[in-house]
């Protein structure tokens, strides 16, 4: 026989198993007995629910008064003020993920311009946090205020919406990282669908509606063979869970374009490098390990095939996003109501120039004048893919966007930062 709290609580969530009613009416009538009895036991439970309501309202309201790192008078005025515009025509934009490599140099970007730039970023420790604080202090001394919340905050970017009219969101923050999805599949839901939901959500009740650009990712293309990939291939392929939420960010920003009228530009980013870059990617981990003389893992393929990557660097990737937001045209919405059709874009912003990993790591050498210590491995099946190529004529056309820099050059300011950053102590990175 199935006990009481089976009765109560039925396994399958969402779904009340309506046969077991009558088996539950006989518990009820054996607890409570006659009606004066269930008379007394519903007011005790009024006055119970009662008490505690006040007390869960009493300890929410205490705990943001001592433990809130946003909201205030002194805390609006920064943001107002980071917002500000400083040219004609120009925009305010709401950067996610300013703390992050390509957040902070896009916010920089806009700021020089004369746009404003309000930043937000969880500071989350996926990768050094250290480095995502210097990379803040970077944006505070031009003048750029980055609020410490995450998108999945509703009140927090509620609260940010009702402080400035943005124009533009270019949302960045995601959990990044291929390979590290099958450590913490969860932290990818977390913030690559559930906080851009909460983005979307936030977004399309604004008044007005601001325009959207936001990183998908290059690995949308998944298993797919034909090369270069264009923006109109197949993107049902998956390889990684990190591709699929992307794949799914594609997807649910079409629904809001579609219901709400919301401006939405999605771009296909292509294995981003650079000064101030992600210490989890390969160009940057191999840096640290050539220089402490560590070896370092160089995947290979079927039939023991390179692995390529279309490297993009940073500053064209930054005129990339700028070139989106400035062509990225009106959200029609209103009062959460869609008023007419509104631009739904998406673009793949690469090199068109895809370099083999045992390349990259031979420019490394070079730069850094030092021998890495190779070591070959199959590719574990880990999410990765062998290539990837990007077909950039729709960008070249729709934003202009025209890449300049080849990976040797890219690598070779990549390593000028590494060095000034971490520092050189024969051969041993300080960090
Ligand atoms: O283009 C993209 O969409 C993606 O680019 C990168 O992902 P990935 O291309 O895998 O970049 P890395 O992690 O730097 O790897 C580059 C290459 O080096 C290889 N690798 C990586 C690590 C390692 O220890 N050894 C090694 O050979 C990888 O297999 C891959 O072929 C980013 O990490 C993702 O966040 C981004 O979305």
């Amino acid at each position: 026989m199935p006990s009481l709290e089976e009765e109560l609580f039925p396994s399958t969530p969402g779904k009340f198993k309506i046969d077991r009613a009558h088996t539950m009416n006989r518990h009820f009538h054996r607890c409570f007995g006659s009606t004066s009895t269930m008379f007394l036991w519903a007011l005790f439970l009024v006055a119970l629910t009662a008490s505690y309501l006040s007390f869960q309202s009493f300890v929410y309201t205490s705990s943001r008064y001592f433990t809130a790192s946003w909201g205030g008078i002194q805390w609006e005025k920064q943001i107002r003020h980071s917002a500000q515009i400083h040219r004609s025509n120009g925009m305010s934009v709401l950067v996610t993920g300013a703390a992050g490599f390509v957040g902070s140099h896009v916010s920089l970007a806009l700021k020089k311009r004369g746009d404003g730039v309000v930043g937000i970023d969880n500071f989350n420790n996926y990768y050094d946090p250290s480095l995502k604080r210097a990379r803040k202090s970077l944006l505070n001394n031009q003048g750029i205020f980055i609020v410490e919340g995450d998108i999945n905050d509703a009140r927090l970017i509620a609260k940010l919406f009702d402080t400035v009219a943005f124009t533009h969101v270019m949302h960045l923050a995601a959990q990044a990282g291929v390979r590290y999805a099958m450590e913490n599949p969860h932290s990818y839901v977390h913030s690559n669908i559930a906080g851009l939901v909460t983005l979307l959500e936030a977004c399309k009740s604004a008044n007005p509606q601001p325009s959207v650009v936001w990183a998908s990712s290059s690995s949308v293309y998944g298993l797919n063979e034909k090369v270069p990939f264009s923006e109109s291939d197949r993107t049902d392929q998956p390889a990684s869970l990190y591709a699929a939420t992307k794949k799914a960010g594609e997807e649910i920003t079409h629904t809001y374009n579609h219901i709400y009228g919301l401006s939405i530009t999605g771009l296909r980013f292509f294995t981003v490098y650079g000064p101030w870059g992600r210490p989890d990617m390969a160009y940057f981990s191999f840096t640290r390990n050539i220089l402490q003389g560590k070896p370092i893992t160089v995947y290979r393929g079927k039939d023991r095939a390179d692995l390529a990557r279309d490297f993009t660097f940073i500053d064209d990737i930054v005129k990339g996003c700028v070139g989106s937001l400035d062509t990225s045209g009106k959200s029609t919405g209103s009062g959460g109501k869609k008023r007419g059709p509104a631009p739904y874009r998406i673009f793949n912003l690469g090199n068109t120039s895809p370099v083999t990993v045992p390349t990259l790591v031979s420019l490394l050498e070079r730069h850094l004048k030092v021998k890495a210590k190779r070591n070959f491995v199959d590719m574990p099946g880990n999410g990765d893919v062998p290539f990837t190529h990007a077909n950039i004529s729709l960008a070249h056309r729709e934003l202009g966007y025209k890449p300049t820099t080849d990976l040797a050059t890219g690598l070779k300011k990549f390593v000028k930062w590494y060095l000034s950053y971490y520092g050189y102590n024969h051969g041993k990175a300080v960090n």
